[in-house]
């Protein structure tokens, strides 16, 4: 676990907490994401993929972070209030018993900081079994019967589709960042740094709050290989794991190298096999590859590196992708494995410290929580954390408004236009959650 330095105070102690998990019957868990109750736009927490994960509703506990020591404060939160926990789980599996759903600022100067929430109920599924934890604070008050239990998990009514969506341009113009993307390339071709991943953001309102619900399953329907997340009105659909930790094995998806299909099947097979072969194309991506391998390398024993990436077909964009995975030496959690790592490559660029100058400079936004670790945890450190991507954020003061975001590496042989066509792609997802009506 990753100390604080001495001169930070340790997060408050929280009462202690009861977590309780029972087995669930399986038919009742199927549609994980159907079970979320109408909430307020930010309770929802949600990583669900191809019908299994997690997801929670509720607070049982909640801890917020900022600053260059966000992950190591949050990370000693959680060892705290796991260590004083009261656990009682009867179905033992990675992500049962006590788990915080978290996401993180990418900056380490964004106000956006970085948060764990504890929901009081989380339903989870894998490989055909099914759980239900329910957690709660110890306190006189609060007596067992209180707590929910598997008859109270049932399927809720739809969630309403938003109303009169709009799109307005965020920080950026889309002819201003093109701008960006130009120079970005000038200094990468005058030897200043290898690659820059470049983001920008779209505001969004609508006529009503908007319900996360509808916008979770709208991407689990058309984005079945992507895990579909929530965590504190941060939603979205990412298609790349920074990590998974679970019973000593570690394992990473790296994504970099990105073309958009055209629809037809031949066509786009031929464009899979160039995106394979593109020299532009494999250099983005081994950049992302080795700043991942390069991280975990110091907490593993072993580590197998793919030396070719495959290509990930998603139905708005396809990427040259490549699985890394590696045997934990020591015991560092997920979260922490996820603070390693993160930025890689594949948000930030190829040096680090020159690339995020970059950033910071050309980009004119504040990134929030997109591009940072989002996932979940669970006693044991084990958990999966992915990079927040396709994505975008409520706002809290006005549920009726969010901000989406996108990004593309840049490298000397980017074109300006091209990037602004591939960013589009990228906000489809989003875009389209938003706005299309259900089928
Ligand atoms: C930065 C984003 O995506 C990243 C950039 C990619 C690229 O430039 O090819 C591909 C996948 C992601 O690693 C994003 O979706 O916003």
């Amino acid at each position: 676990m990753t100390s604080l330095p001495a001169d930070r105070a340790r997060p408050a102690p929280v009462a202690p907490l009861v977590a309780r998990t029972v087995p669930l019957d399986d038919g009742l868990a199927r549609d994980l994401l159907a079970l979320l109750p109408a909430a307020g736009a930010t309770d929802a927490c949600s990583w669900v993929r191809r019908g299994e994960g997690l997801v929670g509703w509720g607070r049982a506990a909640a801890h917020i972070a900022s600053g260059p020591e966000r992950f190591a404060e949050l990370e000693q939160w959680w060892g705290d209030l796991v260590g004083s926990a009261v656990v009682r789980d009867e179905v033992d599996l990675p992500g049962t018993g006590p788990v915080a759903f978290g996401s993180v600022a990418y900056a380490a100067g964004s106000p956006a900081g970085g948060t764990l929430v504890v929901p009081e109920v989380v339903v989870g599924r894998r490989g055909g079994r099914a759980w239900l934890t329910t957690v709660s604070a110890v306190s006189a008050e609060q007596p067992v019967a209180a707590v929910p239990g598997p008859a109270d998990v049932r399927r809720q009514d739809d969630p309403a589709a938003p109303s009169e969506v709009a799109f307005a341009d965020g920080a950026l113009t889309p002819g201003a960042w093109t701008i960006a993307v130009a120079e970005a390339v000038a200094r990468i071709t005058g030897g200043g740094l290898d690659k820059v991943v470049l983001a920008r953001d779209l505001e969004v309102s609508s006529g009503a709050p908007l319900d996360v619900r509808w916008l979770l399953r709208r991407l689990a329907e058309r984005y079945d290989t992507t895990w579909v997340f929530a965590v504190d009105g941060l939603v979205g659909a990412t298609p790349e794991l920074l990590v998974r930790r679970e019973k000593g094995l570690v394992t990473s998806r790296v994504l970099a190298g990105t073309i958009r299909p055209t629809g037809d099947d031949a066509h786009d097979l031929a464009l899979a096999a160039s995106l394979a072969r593109s020299s532009k194309d494999l250099e983005e991506h081994e950049y992302a590859v080795r700043s991942v391998a390069d991280a975990l390398a110091p907490h593993c024993t072993s580590m197998n590196v793919p030396e070719t990436p495959f290509v990930l077909h998603l139905s708005n964009v396809m990427h040259l992708a490549t699985d890394v995975a590696g045997v934990l030496a020591d015991a560092t959690s997920s979260l922490a494995l996820a603070a390693a790592l993160h930025p890689s490559a594949a948000v930030c660029g190829t040096p680090r410290e020159a690339a995020d100058a970059v950033i910071a400079e050309l980009e004119h936004m504040d990134r929030g929580r997109y591009a940072g670790p989002v996932g979940w945890i669970d006693a044991a450190g084990d958990g999966e954390w992915g990079i927040a991507l396709r994505c975008g954020a409520v706002e809290p003061s006005d549920p009726s408004r969010m901000r989406i975001f996108a990004g593309c590496g840049i490298v000397a042989g980017s074109d300006p236009d091209d990037e602004l066509a591939e960013s589009s792609a990228k906000l489809v997802p989003m875009r389209d959650a938003l706005t299309a009506a259900a089928s």
